[in-house]
């Protein structure tokens, strides 16, 4: 009698089993996530939301390699990535995760172009392929002109829209981002809505973390968290991920092959 064959497993950009990480801190330990499960499909845009304190940051930091997690395991795109080296992650940062940081750590000695054109120079793209990939993105972001300027020159909302800038330049198959609208103004966080609304549609995987109601309302799914764990998880819209993907979609740099 021949078995039935077991179901295909569900396609994951993401996925987290008993996610732990604790920070040591003089004379203590302060427990930032405790326990997470997590499992995000193929172009969905997922917000993260929670209290100061309640451990975002440090779950984006596990989930885009910046630090290693004591218990629990992580898969991107089917691949175990939770042990992987720093040289290995360096790769997979460079090629198909894009992250922004709370505090967009640019290259203070670098030019905007430069700093935004360097992840996409490593990854040996054709120079003129990557500055207009920078121009056009310079545009959508409302930093046209910017070019030549270093980060010390820029406001705080500007740099964080070149942070953006820099972490998509690649058209990384998943964006992390940490606030990336924190240090905006109003039409500074419509130009980034709009241009992650954008990726959404290329068929590109987000989650990030915000405080901002109306940005985690652009989102399919929301995630609170609070004291390291997950409290609620809900979808937003219905449609199947992602909800209609456009043929820009092969644009989108695989994390694997
Ligand atoms: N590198 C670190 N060393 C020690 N403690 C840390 C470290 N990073 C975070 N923590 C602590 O871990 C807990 C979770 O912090 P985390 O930054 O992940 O929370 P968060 O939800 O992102 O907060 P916020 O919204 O304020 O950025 C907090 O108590 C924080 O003080």
């Amino acid at each position: 009698m021949r078995r039935a064959e077991p179901p295909p497993a569900a396609p994951h950009m993401l996925r987290v089993e008993g996610l732990v990480k604790t920070h040591r801190v003089d004379g203590g330990e302060v427990r930032a996530v405790r326990g997470v499960d997590l499992e995000v499909r193929p172009g969905e845009f997922v917000a993260v939301t929670g209290p100061s304190g309640a451990g975002k940051s440090t779950l984006l930091h596990l989930l885009g390699g910046l630090e290693r997690p004591d218990q629990g395991r992580i898969w991107l795109d089917g691949q175990r990535v939770d042990q992987l080296s720093e040289a290995r992650w360096a790769v997979l940062r460079r090629r198909g995760v894009g992250i922004v940081f709370q505090f967009f750590n640019l290259v203070s000695t670098l030019t905007v172009a430069d700093n935004i054109e360097l992840p996409a120079l490593l990854a040996g793209r054709s120079p003129r392929q990557v500055r207009a990939a920078r121009q056009e993105l310079l545009a959508e972001l409302g930093l046209t002109g910017k070019e030549d300027s270093t980060p010390a020159d820029l406001s705080g909302g500007e740099q964080q829209r070149v942070a953006l800038a820099r972490a998509l330049v690649n058209r990384p198959a998943l964006l992390l981002a940490d606030e990336p609208t924190g240090s905006l103004d109003s039409k500074g966080t419509r130009e980034v809505l709009r241009l992650l609304t954008r990726c959404h549609e290329r068929g590109q995987t987000i989650l990030l973390v915000t405080h901002d109601a109306k940005v985690a309302s652009a989102a399919d799914r929301v995630i609170s968290l609070f004291d390291g764990e997950v409290v609620d998880d809900i979808t937003l819209d219905a449609a199947p991920y992602p909800s209609r993907p456009s043929r820009a979609a092969a644009d989108v740099v695989k994390l694997q092959g």
